[in-house]
């Protein structure tokens, strides 16, 4: 180190994507409180603004509206991984964009290209404005998003092991029912045109169905800490 000055690490870029209930935002939280870095989960901005449009009236099946809306909610995203925030014109919708009403619309308003390009936007501003880095989850930021990402992780798991982790957190969930909604939200969310869940060419790929969230989360802290150290 020349004159005493103290090192410094550069700011990386982490992408992670994968399906539904694979644990990118449990882990890209850890991962980011642990490594310093800010956090943004961006389903949480689909969601919102899927909010906005069913708080408007705006019918999330008709494309065209959806369209002609998607520059009006103005959506505002905390970086913070200790308190990650999500307001929509200055309401915090943090609790109302994971009622079931949102879940069952949002991959029909994500698919509409108006609405990716919006989201992609804030995405990229939040991305670069990040001085020390940041970790950023979804289901397109390593091939649509952030392509020049440092380090592209891509989580899966069997649907199984998804539904049994997401049946624990609802109260009287059926883990059936639980496993086919995720099928087919992962369904929509692979098969639209613009940006599709998919994982990119040059990410790694960790299979997190027989991995507790501590060991997923050491996983890809290490990963980064290689990534960082040049290897
Ligand atoms: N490896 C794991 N083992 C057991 N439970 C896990 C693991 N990873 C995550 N979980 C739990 O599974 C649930 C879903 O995780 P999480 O919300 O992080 O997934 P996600 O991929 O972000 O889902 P979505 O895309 O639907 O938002 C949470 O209750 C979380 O604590
Ligand atoms: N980069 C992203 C992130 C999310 N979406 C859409 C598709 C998902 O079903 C929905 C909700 O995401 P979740 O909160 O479950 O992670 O948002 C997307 O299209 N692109």
């Amino acid at each position: 180190m020349e004159n005493g000055a103290a090192r410094t690490a550069p700011a990386v870029i982490v992408a992670i994507d994968g399906p539904s209930g694979t644990g990118k935002s449990s882990t890209s939280k850890a991962v980011a409180a642990q490594l310093r870095l800010n956090y943004l989960d961006t389903g949480a901005q689909y969601r919102a603004i899927t909010w906005w449009m069913v708080a408007n009236g705006v019918d999330t099946d008709d494309a065209q509206a959806v369209a002609a809306a998607a520059d009006k909610p103005e959506i505002l995203s905390g970086t913070d991984p200790e308190n990650p925030t999500i307001t929509v014109d200055g309401v915090d919708v943090a609790g109302p964009i994971r009622t079931q009403e949102v879940t069952s619309k949002v991959s029909a308003v994500s698919a509409v290209p108006e609405i990716r390009t919006r989201i992609t936007e804030l995405q990229r501003a939040i991305a670069a404005a990040a001085v020390t880095g940041i970790v950023v989850e979804g289901r397109d930021i390593g091939t649509t998003v952030l392509p020049d990402a440092d380090l592209k992780i891509f989580l899966t798991a069997a649907a199984e092991a998804r539904a049994a982790r997401r049946s624990g957190e609802l109260k009287d969930s059926d883990v059936k029912a639980t496993r086919e909604a995720l099928i087919k939200r992962d369904a929509a969310d692979s098969t639209r045109k613009t940006s599709p869940l998919a994982k990119a060419d040059d990410a790694v790929e960790v299979d997190t169905t027989d991995l507790t969230l501590p060991q997923v989360i050491e996983c890809v802290v290490t990963l980064v800490e290689e990534k960082r150290a040049g290897k």
